[in-house]
């Protein structure tokens, strides 16, 4: 594990230039991108409109828009195009399925697998997660269902998130509740949000919040009442 750099902005599209400094394994750059195979169905819907620059990322993946090695692959991709296009200046992340933003890390990535696929499961999780955070556009979560564990996450990685209102909906680092520890910059990436203390809890129970009780915790400044955003 190695120390690692993410620089947010330098230029015109993001104003307020950041730096953060993270522990991770070193980042796997484009060449890791394209040598990894991606599925032949789009599992990522990208359309950027032009006179707006703005382009919005809908998630098709069913059942459950779970964040598994193709997914992962196919996000960056989107992203990375995105990213080289000067005319695209923000992206709103959200799901194109009823209810469910997304599942989390495909379970199914991580049972019975090889060490070596293992490791690359695990890359393309921290490069998802390096990709999103770094962006140098302005990142929005439109989180229009259910948003658990490695979904919250992804959330978490962007600018601004807002939730629609329905009570069976609920977001979280709920881990805890599989038995699983948080790595420390998924709670890193918690507590940049909703500050240290609200992290603690949430990770040692495992909570899933509604979208009014995730707003009281600033973890975002609205939520809409439609239950599609
Ligand atoms: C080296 C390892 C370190 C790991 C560190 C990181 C730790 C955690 C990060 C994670 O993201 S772990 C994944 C955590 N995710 C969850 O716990 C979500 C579990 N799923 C749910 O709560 C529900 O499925 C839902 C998302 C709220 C949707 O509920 P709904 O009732 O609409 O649908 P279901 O009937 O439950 O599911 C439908 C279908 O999808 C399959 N599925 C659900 N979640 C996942 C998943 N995360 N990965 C893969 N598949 C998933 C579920 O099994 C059903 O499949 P079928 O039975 O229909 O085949």
């Amino acid at each position: 594990m190695g120390f690692g750099t993410v620089s947010r902005g330098g230029s015109s599209r993001w104003p307020d230039q950041r730096l953060c400094t993270v522990e991770m394994g070193p980042p796997c750059h484009t060449s890791c991108l394209s040598r990894r195979k991606s599925s032949s169905s789009p599992k990522i819907k990208v359309d950027l409109d032009s006179s707006t620059g703005i382009a919005v990322m809908k998630f098709q993946s069913p059942p459950v828009n779970s964040l598994s090695l193709d997914f992962l692959t196919e996000f960056c991709i989107s992203l990375e195009k995105l990213e080289m296009d000067r005319s695209c200046r923000g992206v709103v992340v959200t799901s194109a399925l009823p209810k469910i933003f997304s599942a989390g890390l495909d379970i199914m990535e991580m049972y019975g697998k090889s060490p070596e696929r293992c490791g690359e499961f695990w890359k393309a999780v921290q490069e998802m997660w390096l990709k999103l955070y770094g962006s140098n556009m302005v990142t929005i979560a439109a989180i229009n269902g259910s948003s658990p564990a490695g979904g919250c996450l992804m959330a978490l990685t962007c600018d601004y998130r807002i939730m629609a209102e329905n009570p069976r909906y609920g977001i979280g680092l709920n881990e805890t509740q599989l038995g699983i520890v948080a790595p420390f910059w998924f709670k890193d990436t918690m507590v940049n949000t909703v500050g240290h203390r609200t992290t603690e809890l949430a990770l040692e129970l495992g909570l899933l919040y509604s979208a009014p009780d995730a707003l009281r915790l600033a973890w975002w400044t609205s939520w809409c009442r439609r239950t599609r955003c």
